[in-house]
């Protein structure tokens, strides 16, 4: 399989929709050799679900039927694609290639787990299309990168609803990329997360929802934040891991078609030096085993144990190191210098297995060496001190002179000598592949065990070079593991930003808790008081909860959650012709059809992009929605009225972002109260600073006081004549959560009694 490092995606989509409205995606990943599959049905006439999918992987090819099966208004997933994916290269093939039998037994034959365990016996008829959309994507696979993926080599998650939390993020791109923390910035410590791995991206773009693996992985983390010994030692076992491993380990999962076409010959030096690399990388991976084994050994958690026990004590790694020990050098490592690259490549063979092999080997040697002579001789003669001589993959040597030093021509013979020596490299490939056919069956044979070595390797280099870093390089405390639990509140105490925190040195924590008794929060305050940053805080630390990972906060309890969805700031947008009213619209009729009752939904800002009556009446009825669902949401908003809704509903909250004025100018405090605060004229305030003529804001002024004068008179006394079931609610509210709480009897006796005392003394 030729190398994929150069292209940005290395996803191969295969997308395939039924009248029912039902869309089947088999992503396959050529870099790791995995098959991700998914079937889900659109709800959303925008075909939302399938953007968010094509979004996360990137695809570098789609893969379609032909012809269009768009039920009446959708837009059809093959318009979608011609739409919004148009640089992206399209592949339609026969509808035949689509065969989900076909689609299932390769699944069965190539998957590293067993087909049971894939969920492939229970859900074979329920994922047709996934199925089927897998067929059409190995085909193109196979034929287009001349392979064949290697039986029980690919790395296939379960079937079904078990693991990943979809995570959608709507509105304008630039919001987008606020609320993700940013990959470019070199002073925060965050970036780490990003660069990484490709497996801490898919962890974070899709975190997991079940609490034993996040709680496997915490475990790991405890026992790594608590014994420095194991964690420096791992650090320094995974670094002896050569970078590349788990991209180069998926290479034997593809055996390259037997060569019967002259076209393709051309190409075959480069897959040779391919399969040779991996070879040599492999040898380097398997040496790099027993240190780690001897880091492991003690470890405690189930997590590093399970992998000790499936890793370190599986003698089938030992064995493949034996064999590849036959064939290969004992002293060829593996190398990222071009040229040192390619002379530990033409040496991998030991001398003597092939006769051909050694005779290019002396061939190689003695136009490397003829070609150092040459450029030392064109020093002298003609006075090039500076000439170097560089070497890459594509030219082989070449002459590199500082331009003044150059007068006349110089001589062909190096051009001829280069190209004997390139001539002598690839035989050295050839006659080497050809002494490494056997050794790569027998490989081919194990192959499920070098994708697991690929997956744990990730796992523990996102556990320790991120989660275990980025935290051991914070004052201590500043992370705290996060708790989980399945009906209970989702309370965070003192939670931080993870980025802005780095930025600011005065970043203000602040608190969340909504429960079964108190779903719904509305935070109100002026612009700029820090409503989006908390919006964006709460998600951030539920993701790295749900990855595994420790969270920027002095407590948090979080209940898992199966989805976010998140609104927030639009923009027109043209490609759809929608209005920004329109956008919003469209996103929240979408959360609102795929909510469930363990989603978080966090909205920002709704209904301001229409009249503002119709805006307000918007927002009102689409909370009054939300409040009879089980899901939490945060609701930030400047409609101020929309704090009524704490009247009615006992599982409103209400909060503010606190701000003081002096002379004139708003002092934000960025630290979020209980309760409603009216705070005058704001927004003139800030159109002030903005550099509004001053006629203008008092104009502005004298409007807005007619106004709202009255709306605060009716509010105050809304809010005086509800005050009495207000309490009630409160009331109501503590009790639910105490139902949920895990203190013992005493305390909770205890508890009982100080709010009846607060209730009585009307102090709730
Ligand atoms: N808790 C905090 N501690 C310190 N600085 C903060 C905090 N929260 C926000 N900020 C800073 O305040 C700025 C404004 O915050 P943010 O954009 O969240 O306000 P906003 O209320 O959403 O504004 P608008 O209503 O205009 O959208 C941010 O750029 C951030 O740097």
């Amino acid at each position: 399989m030729e190398d994929d490092a150069g292209e940005r995606s290395s996803f191969v989509i295969g997308l395939i929709e039924n009248r029912a409205k039902e869309v089947g995606v088999a992503a396959f990943d050529l870099r790791s050799a995995s098959l991700h599959l998914s079937q889900y049905i659109e709800t959303s006439s925008s075909y939302q679900n399938t953007k968010t999918l094509l979004h996360f992987y990137e695809p570098m090819v789609i893969i379609v039927p032909p012809n269009k099966l768009a039920p009446d208004g959708m837009v059809g997933v093959l318009e979608l694609i011609d739409r919004f994916y148009s640089s992206t290269r399209k592949v339609t093939m026969v509808r035949g290639c689509f065969d989900d039998t076909r689609g299932s037994v390769l699944i069965k034959n190539l998957a590293a787990k067993e087909p049971s365990a894939l969920g492939l016996d229970t859900y074979y008829k329920q994922y047709y299309l996934c199925l089927a959309a897998a067929a059409a994507t190995i085909k193109w696979i196979e034929a287009e990168k001349g392979v064949i993926v290697t039986n029980h080599s690919l790395l296939c998650p379960k079937l079904g609803n078990h693991r990943a939390i979809t995570f959608y993020s709507f509105g304008h791109k630039q919001q987008k990329e606020k609320f993700v923390p940013d990959t470019q910035d070199n002073k925060n410590n965050w970036r780490l997360i990003f660069c990484s791995t490709r497996l801490l991206r898919a962890n974070l773009l899709q975190p997991l929802k079940d609490a034993e693996t996040i709680k496997a992985r915490l475990d790991c983390l405890d026992e790594l934040m608590g014994n420095e010994q194991l964690f420096f030692g791992l650090s320094q076992a995974l670094r002896k891991f050569p970078k590349e491993t788990d991209r180069v380990l998926c290479h034997f999962c593809y055996k390259p078609k037997k060569v019967t076409n002259v076209v393709v010959v051309t190409d075959n030096a480069r897959k040779s030096q391919n399969l040779i690399s991996s070879i040599i990388l492999l040898k380097t991976a398997l040496d790099a085993l027993p240190l780690l084994s001897k880091v492991l050994k003690d470890a405690k958690s189930f997590l590093l144990g399970n992998v000790y026990k499936s890793i370190c004590e599986n003698e089938k790694y030992a064995s493949m190191r034996k064999r590849i020990g036959e064939v290969i050098d004992e002293d060829v490592l593996h190398a990222r210098v071009p040229f040192v690259a390619r002379t530990q490549q033409c040496f991998a063979v030991k001398a003597g297995i092939d006769g051909l092999l050694d005779i290019a080997r002396r061939s190689f040697c003695d136009t490397s060496e003829a070609i150092h002579n040459l450029a030392n001789k064109y020093r002298e003669d003609f006075k090039l001190p500076n000439l170097k001589i560089p070497f890459n993959n594509r030219q082989g040597f070449y002459f590199s002179i500082p331009h003044k030093d150059i007068q006349g021509k110089l001589p062909s013979k190096f051009i001829q000598l280069n190209v004997r020596n390139k001539s002598a490299a690839g035989e050295c490939y050839k006659r080497t592949e050809l002494c490494l056919e056997a050794l790569m069956d027998a490989i081919r044979e194990d192959v499920s065990v070098l994708t697991l070595l690929a997956e744990v390797l990730c796992l523990l280099d996102m556990i320790v070079n991120s989660f275990a870093h980025t935290i051991s390089t914070k004052p201590v405390d500043r992370y705290t593991r996060p708790e989980f639990s399945v009906n209970g509140p989702l309370a965070i105490d003192a939670g931080r930003h993870p980025i802005l925190e780095s930025i600011h040195n005065d970043f203000v924590p602040n608190n969340i808790f909504l429960s079964e008794a108190s779903n719904m929060v509305i935070v109100t305050g002026p612009n700029m008081s820090g409503k989006s940053t908390y919006l964006q805080q709460v998600c951030l630390i539920i993701i790295l909860a749900q990855i595994g990972c420790y969270v920027p906060a002095r407590f948090a309890t979080i209940r898992v959650v199966d989805r976010i969805f998140t609104r927030m700031g639009s923009v027109e947008n043209l490609e759809s012709n929608s209005s920004t009213f329109m956008t919003e619209m469209k996103e929240t009729a979408f959360i609102m059809q795929n909510v469930s009752q363990r989603s978080l939904i966090v909205m920002d800002e709704l209904g301001r992009a229409t009249s503002s009556s119709d805006g307000f009446a918007v927002a009102w009825s689409c909370c009054e929605h939300l409040l009879a669902l089980k899901a939490y949401t945060i609701f930030a908003t400047h409609m101020e009225n929309l704090s009524e809704l704490a009247t009615i509903y006992p599982n409103v909250k209400v909060l503010h972002f606190h701000v003081d004025i002096n002379n004139n100018r708003l002092d934000f405090k960025f630290q979020l109260k209980e309760g409603l605060r009216h705070v005058p004229h704001y927004g003139l305030l800030l159109a002030g600073v903005a550099g509004l003529p001053s006629s203008v804001i008092e104009t502005a002024r004298s409007i807005t006081s007619r106004i709202t004068e009255k709306e605060l008179k009716r509010m105050t006394v809304n809010c005086e004549q509800h005050h009495a079931i207000q309490m009630t609610y409160g009331v109501a509210q503590r009790l639910i959560c105490l139902k949920y709480s895990s203190q013992d009897e005493d305390s909770i006796r205890q508890a009982l009694q100080n709010l009846k005392e607060s209730y009585v003394g009307g102090k709730l």
